[in-house]
């Protein structure tokens, strides 16, 4: 069943990379932001995405890191690029969630 595999995944993100279970944690506190702000519904359309984007590029980050171990667990420059490339990607992600914050601190408080 497709929905077990994907939970199968979310069961071994949350048990393997702790940085995972800091974005989940962190995905909470914004809801609970949220709901102690009570913003316009754009703002929760906003802060949502943001949250989803980030556990999707940690959850594809750690796939990529799996793979790679796997596949290539000599060191690699390649391997270093790509893994590189992953963790920016995340990094992106959490400036924007830092950003967003931000403003929506500096609007509602
Ligand atoms: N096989 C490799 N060859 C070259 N460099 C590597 C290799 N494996 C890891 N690195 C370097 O070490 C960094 C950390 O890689 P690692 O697989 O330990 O990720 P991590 O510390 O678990 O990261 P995250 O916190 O995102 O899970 C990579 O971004 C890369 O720069």
């Amino acid at each position: 069943m497709r929905a077990g595999f994907a939970l199968a995944g979310l069961r071994a993100a949350w048990s393997l990379e702790s940085s995972f279970r800091t974005q989940v944690l962190a995905a909470l506190a914004a809801l609970v932001l949220l709901f102690a702000l009570q913003p316009p519904v754009i703002w929760w359309a906003l802060v949502l995405v943001v949250i989803a984007f980030i556990l999707a590029a940690e959850l594809f980050n750690t796939a990529l890191e799996h793979l790679a171990d796997h596949l290539h667990p000599e060191q690699h420059p390649k391997i270093r690029l790509a893994k590189d490339c992953a963790a920016a990607a995340v990094l992106v992600l959490s400036m924007a969630a830092l950003g967003l914050s931000a403003l929506m601190l500096w609007q509602f408080l």
